[in-house]
């Protein structure tokens, strides 16, 4: 088997100063950006050893179950009112500025586990969330909860590298993925062993995704990522319009951003949401492990 020399001394292009008018959301910025880190990385190293590593990679857990199996089911095994927590490690966001000044991947990794998160999210994005791929390799080694690289994914490359920095899941966000890309990428993401948390914000993006096959899970994201407002009926509308479609088809759905108390977390977990992913309110927190710890403390109904 062959070592990838983790972490991969990728060096990635410096954030070019574009115009922050309205007619450039912060998005259209990420994914331009994007597509020039994809060009440098390529540059630096080669796509064929990347595949060559990812395919010496051990197994995969898997992701959606160990979030299924966590959340409370009610007797028609349907969620009722304690959703499964993906907690998040990200250092900063493009709204918020730095988050957490004191920041180590694994300290925080091992606080969430010990608090009783059942799996991770790990920010890659260096430019906009001062993340790294490192990041993730780093809490891979030390940590055995299922990890979710979260990344603006616009090119193969970067599952390739998801897979070898040690991810068991992959976000795919629909609202940057045009046409067939989202199903070519999310194909990719299977054939690696890997599932993908497939995010949307609007209904049309969500009835979009449903073609994509098959499915793992649906990330509602609560936060619009033009303009970064938050509304957390967001997970609610959705879920009314489209719960039994969901259903149905045995699909989880994750309810992402902006909950920062039980009271949140059961509102959306009544709506149907099989898991919650939740970053700031968390790492605003001196004491992370205490923090998830009380987030997930809400009146079992
Ligand atoms: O920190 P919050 O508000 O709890 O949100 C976490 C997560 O949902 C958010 O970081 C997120 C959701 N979708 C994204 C896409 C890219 C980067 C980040 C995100």
């Amino acid at each position: 088997m062959k070592i990838p020399p983790f972490p991969i001394p990728l060096s990635l292009p410096r954030l070019s100063n574009y115009p922050t008018t309205n007619s450039h959301s912060i998005l259209t910025r990420i994914v331009r950006h994007k597509q020039q880190e994809v060009v440098h990385m390529r540059r630096q190293q080669s796509f064929e050893e990347i595949v060559q590593w990812a395919e010496d990679m051990p197994i995969c857990q898997d992701f959606a179950r160990a979030l299924c199996l966590k959340s409370d089911k009610s007797n028609s095994g349907f969620p009722s009112s304690r959703p499964s927590l993906i907690a998040e490690i990200k250092k900063a966001s493009p709204s918020k500025g730095v988050i957490r000044e004191n920041f180590n991947p694994v300290t925080i990794a091992r606080a969430y586990e010990q608090g009783g998160a059942t799996c991770l999210s790990v920010l890659t994005d260096s430019a906009f969330f001062q993340g790294s791929f490192a990041n993730l390799w780093e809490v891979r080694r030390r940590v055995a909860l299922p990890l979710l690289c979260k990344e603006f994914i616009i090119d193969a490359y970067q599952v390739y590298l998801a897979r070898v920095a040690g991810a068991d899941a992959v976000l795919l966000i629909a609202a940057i993925l045009p046409e067939d890309k989202g199903q070519r990428l999310l194909s990719l993401i299977h054939s690696l062993g890997m599932q993908s948390l497939v995010e949307v914000h609007t209904l049309a993006e969500l009835d979009r995704v449903m073609n994509w096959l098959p499915l793992d899970m649906v990330g509602i994201n609560n936060r619009n990522l033009e303009d970064f407002r938050i509304d957390i009926s967001n997970t609610q509308r959705l879920l009314a319009a489209r719960r039994e479609q969901l259903d149905r088809q045995k699909i989880p759905v994750i309810s992402e951003s902006g909950l920062d108390s039980p009271t949140a977390l059961s509102m959306v977990s009544k709506a149907g949401a099989s898991g919650v992913l939740v970053g700031e309110s968390l790492l605003k927190k001196p004491d992370l492990e205490q923090a998830v710890k009380i987030l997930l403390e809400f009146p079992k109904k």
